[in-house]
Parts: C-alpha cells; sequence; structure tokens
C-alpha cells in the first residue's frame, strides 16, 4: 500500500497551511475579510457556512487562482501570498474543485494521468485502481460516461497521484447519492491514515462532522468560530443557526 512520505520533525512542529489576515476580491467585490486558519499536519478541517459565504474563495486563495489576495498565507512554512497557482501545486497542493474537472473525451486513465506530478510519494495508477475497484471497471469509459460519484472519485484519486500532500476539496459529496457519500468518506478516512492533510468545503455537516477534526465556520467572508471535534456535540444548537439547519 502507499504511504504519503514521512514528515521531517520540522514539519510536525509547524502547521501544513496557515491562513493570517486573508483579504481576497473578485474585481471590485471585497469577499474575504481577514480570514485566519491553521490546519496541522494529518489534521481534517472543514470550512462551513452558508452559500456564499466565501468558502470556495478562501480555496481559491489557498490554491493562488484568487489572484487579488492579501495578508498571509504560509504552506509547509513557504508564504505563498504572491505565488502562482502552479507554483503552490508544487509545494505539495491538490485542489478538487466543486466543478471537479474531468476531461469528457479522455478516458479514465488519461484523466488520471493528465495533472503533472507535484512531489515524490504520489499513488500509482495501479495503486489508485487497488483503491478504487469502479475506476479500474470504467477505466476505458470517456468522462462523459461517469456517474457524479465515479467523476468525483476520479477528481479525488487524480490528485492522489500528483503527489499533493495538502489537498483541498471542494463539496466532495455534493448532488451524489447516500451509498456514494459514504464512499467518499470512507476514502478520506483513508488518506488521513495515510497522513495526508485536508481541508473540506462541505456543506453536509452530518458528513463533516464523523471526519474532521475542527471546522471553521464562515460567515460573509469572515471566519466566526471554530469548533474542534470534542465540542461539536455540546455545541450543536450553535451549529445549527450558522448553517440555518
Ligand atoms: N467569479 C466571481 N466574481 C464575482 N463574485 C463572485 C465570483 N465567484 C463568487 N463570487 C461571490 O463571492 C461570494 C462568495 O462566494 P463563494 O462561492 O466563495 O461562496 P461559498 O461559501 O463557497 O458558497 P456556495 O456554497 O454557494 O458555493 C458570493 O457573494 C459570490 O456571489
Amino acid at each position: 500500500m502507499w504511504e504519503a512520505s514521512t514528515m521531517t520533525d520540522a514539519s510536525v512542529s509547524s502547521p501544513v497551511l496557515a491562513v493570517e489576515n486573508v483579504a481576497g476580491h473578485y474585481a471590485d467585490s471585497h469577499i474575504l475579510h481577514g480570514v485566519s486558519m491553521h490546519v496541522s499536519p494529518g489534521e481534517v478541517v472543514t470550512i462551513v457556512g452558508r452559500n456564499g459565504a466565501g468558502k470556495t474563495t478562501l480555496l481559491r486563495a489557498i490554491m493562488g487562482i484568487l489572484t487579488k489576495r492579501s495578508g498571509s498565507i504560509k504552506v509547509f512554512d513557504k508564504e505563498t501570498i504572491a505565488f502562482a497557482p502552479e507554483r503552490i501545486a508544487r509545494l505539495g497542493v491538490g485542489y478538487v474543485p466543486e466543478e471537479r474537472g474531468i476531461y469528457a473525451t479522455l478516458d479514465v486513465t488519461e484523466n488520471l494521468m493528465l495533472p503533472p506530478k507535484v512531489a515524490e510519494g504520489g499513488m500509482s495508477v495501479e495503486q489508485i485502481y487497488q483503491l478504487f475497484p469502479n475506476l479500474r471497471e470504467r477505466r476505458k469509459s470517456p468522462g462523459t460516461r461517469l456517474s457524479g460519484g465515479e467523476q468525483q472519485m476520479l477528481a479525488i484519486a487524480r490528485v492522489l497521484r500528483t503527489g499533493a500532500k495538502l489537498l483541498l476539496l471542494d463539496e466532495p459529496t455534493e448532488g451524489l447519492a447516500p451509498v456514494i457519500v459514504q464512499q467518499i468518506g470512507a476514502t478520506i478516512e483513508l488518506m488521513k491514515k495515510q497522513g495526508l492533510t485536508l481541508v473540506l468545503v462541505e456543506q453536509n455537516f452530518r458528513f463533516a462532522a464523523r471526519l474532521a477534526d475542527r471546522h471553521y465556520v464562515m460567515e460573509n467572508g469572515r471566519i466566526v468560530d471554530a469548533i474542534e471535534r470534542s465540542q461539536v456535540t455540546a455545541r450543536m444548537d450553535a451549529i445549527k443557526s450558522y448553517l440555518g439547519i
């Protein structure tokens, strides 16, 4: 089985991701207002909040796709606020956007092979097919013929091949049947066991609560609360009120 590369002593003690006072804009629209959050090695952290709160925009800022951003975003201790997305990816960051980005005319294996490797220790195609047997069965199918769940699995598998150690997943369960949501949950648990670090934007709080070490709550482009796993039960009323559930 594949293993994430061994972490150094330095990386154990410092966060994989440290976001400090980040502001972000789309043209003239000011969306992120002084966001701060941190993620330690091997943690699963979610960003939750209502529609339009700025969750996707925050992932785009971390990945460098949101170009109008300021403040500090350190990835594996490196300041990335002025980096282009390719340079951030090469630090070992993988991004699975909400729209998944599966190429319709390429088959499953071709889609898997598409992104360049960014770091040592990624999974081989064979290892990926061991982890996702349904993708092996569909390996010759073009992207258009895959179900939503298969596309999501493929989008996750694709970043595992690149060797990324910090994964940013935007709403991985959106629009998927409960049985597929369970499979995605099991995959995320496995990735955590392998030592990967995950940031998850998720609307499905019940799903998120099972997996996450900590939840950051976003409202109007600000982090308004941070709820540790151990506090979830006691703070359920507040969580329901934040999320309108
Ligand atoms: N390309 C864009 N140009 C201008 N404004 C945008 C753009 N994309 C998003 N926005 C605005 O930024 C705000 C935050 O959107 P964002 O997609 O980050 O929210 P979200 O919390 O991820 O919500 P959702 O769950 O609906 O995706 C919203 O007001 C949205 O309308």
